[in-house]
């Protein structure tokens, strides 16, 4: 089974001219988890993906695998199974052809061509011309040509993009299968709707700088602003919270009352000698918890 090896930002910077595309990035993916590498568009992951592929120079910083940089990598097909576009795929030539091209530069068996389609489950079109691929099929090859020398580590942009509904069932157990055997799995997303499903950890980034990092569960936070409260003398429980200044509006289950201290209005109640009926904190979904981070005014 392939190894896993941490993936590791260390100070990384990217200025593209006046644009700070990534600032004093720094963050460890592990193995054997999944990690969604989530931002709004424009926060700067394709870039950061990049910089740890080799494909573009940091400013300053380094990002490695096991230590070692990609471009210093003894056999990096073997170690990291890279997919950032979709596109680049030539029109003309069929999938069979083109991971094949991959497979002799590596050295690599001309077998696991047809494994890896399968593995993707493209082996019924490895003949067809690349240009008849629907957006999602694309995606497929991507993960495909990542496979191909059975990695211990995946760097995956946007991979969930273009799929259809099925597809994106398949994706989710394949990155889960994938962390499950050991292997290391960097996956971004701009929707945290999209991947939340198949992450472990989540590494959250905004105008190039970090702004969350840990498992997904650390993101469920407790810091909505409201709570939800009522009694049978609902007329009563509003004077008592006009009374002690806290205001509310009026939900679906009850009154919203401004306060993230259910104690605090459990404790009023009982003074005024009113009896509750409903008294929980309204959990903020993930999604929400994750738009506070970035600032929501960004296009998501
Ligand atoms: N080659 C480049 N030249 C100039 N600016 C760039 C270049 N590449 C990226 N940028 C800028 O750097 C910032 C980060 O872009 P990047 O593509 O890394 O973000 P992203 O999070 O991957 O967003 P998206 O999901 O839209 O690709 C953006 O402001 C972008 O315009």
């Amino acid at each position: 089974m392939p190894a896993g090896a941490v993936i590791e930002f260390h100070n990384i910077s990217k200025r593209f001219g006046g644009v700070a595309a990534v600032n004093d990035l720094s963050f460890t993916v592990e193995p054997g988890r999944v990690t969604g590498f989530l931002g709004p568009n424009g926060a700067g992951k394709t870039t950061s993906l990049r910089i740890l592929l080799g494909l573009v120079a940091a400013s300053s910083g380094t990002a490695t695998f096991g230590g070692v940089r990609y471009r210093d990598l003894p056999h990096p097909l073997a170690m990291v199974g890279a997919a950032l576009e979709a596109a680049s795929f030539h029109p003309g030539r069929s999938a069979r052809d083109h991971l094949a091209v991959y497979t002799i530069a590596a050295g690599l068996p001309r077998t696991r061509v047809l494994e890896v389609l399968t593995q993707v489950g493209l082996a019924a079109h490895a003949a067809q011309r690349v240009g008849g691929y629907s957006l999602g099929m694309r995606q497929r090859l991507g993960l495909a040509y990542a496979l191909l020398g059975d990695p211990g580590v995946l760097v995956l942009d946007e991979p969930i993009n273009g799929l259809d509904p099925e597809g994106i069932r398949w994706i989710r157990g394949f990155l889960r299968d994938m962390a499950a055997e050991g292997r290391t799995v960097l996956v971004s997303s701009h929707l945290l709707s999209e991947v939340q499903q198949s992450v472990d950890d989540v590494v959250i980034i905004a105008r190039g700088q970090l702004v969350h990092l840990g498992p997904l569960s650390s993101l469920d936070t407790d810091a909505a602003p409201q709570t939800i409260v009522d009694s049978p003398d609902r007329d009563a429980l509003a004077a008592a919270l006009t009374a002690a200044g806290i205001t509310f509006s009026i939900g679906r289950t009850g009154l919203l009352a401004a306060t993230p201290d259910p104690g605090l209005l459990g404790h009023l109640a009982f003074t005024a000698g009113v009896e509750l009926s409903v008294l929980h904190r309204q959990k903020a979904g993930l999604e929400d918890s994750f738009l506070a981070l970035v600032g929501g005014g960004h296009s998501l």
